[in-house]
């Protein structure tokens, strides 16, 4: 499908108007449906949208969080992107929302990757809000290239879940929603920033479904629009 690129000046600039487009689609699916469901990505990228976010009015009791992805370690530890959304996103009036965690105390990756598939069974289908971020080898999700799982994660055929996903720039294993989960989100976002990533994104979207780079094939083939925001 089709991408909309949006550029800001900054960090800042860009942080303030994702979380209004955000937080406008999630209020908009309180009012229809009762309820909304948002996917976050991890990483160092989302802080400033996090803290953005986290400020906005909506009934945010009627808000489901859950990760794009996860790094298969505890919360207490450094690289939890369950972690990361403690702190910056479930704060001040976002404290309310209910967080769907994938990764579990006690269970293995692909038990975990079971649970998580049951306990978001209904969020995905579709997400209101997927924000998927991207690495400098063109990763998205947990989508590394050469990952051990990649074409099934990545396949349209394969069921909405979470899967387990290993790969050499990975580092810990992975817990990953697949792109079927993912790829019809009423808003599709892609929030990348630094210069680096741009040469990066360019060629992804001029390759398109054939790309190596897992997020073009994703932007490519996504019945979803993906909205790109992007600050260098
Ligand atoms: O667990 C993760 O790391 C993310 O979900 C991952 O997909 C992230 O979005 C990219 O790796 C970009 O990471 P940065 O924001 O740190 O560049």
């Amino acid at each position: 499908m089709a991408y909309r690129f949006n550029i800001f000046d900054n960090g800042a600039a860009l942080a303030e108007t994702l979380a209004e487009r955000v937080a406008g689609t999630l209020a908009e699916a309180v009012a229809m449906r009762g309820h909304a469901s948002i996917a976050v990505s991890g990483g160092s990228t989302p802080k400033a949208f996090f803290r953005a976010l986290s400020s906005t009015t909506l009934d945010w009791s009627r808000v489901t969080i859950t990760l794009v992805d996860e790094r298969f370690v505890p919360e207490s530890n450094e690289r939890s992107n369950h972690a990361l959304v403690s702190a910056g996103l479930l704060q001040g009036k976002a404290a309310e929302a209910r967080f769907v965690p994938l990764y579990h105390d006690g269970a293995t990756a692909e038990d975990a990757a079971r649970l998580a598939t049951a306990a978001t069974v209904d969020l995905c289908r579709p997400f209101d809000v997927v924000v998927l971020g991207m690495g400098g080898d063109g990763h998205t999700a947990s989508f590394f290239p050469g990952g051990s799982n990649l074409q099934m994660a990545l396949d349209p055929a394969t069921p909405r879940g979470v899967i387990t996903m290993e790969a050499e720039g990975a580092g810990e294993p992975r817990l990953t929603f697949t792109f079927s989960a993912l790829q019809d989100a009423r808003l599709l976002i892609l929030h990348i920033e630094s210069q680096s990533k741009k040469p990066v994104i360019d060629r992804a979207l001029s390759e398109g479904k054939d790309s190596t780079l897992p997020i073009g094939r994703v932007i490519a083939t996504a019945s979803s629009d993906t909205e790109i925001y992007w600050a260098p």
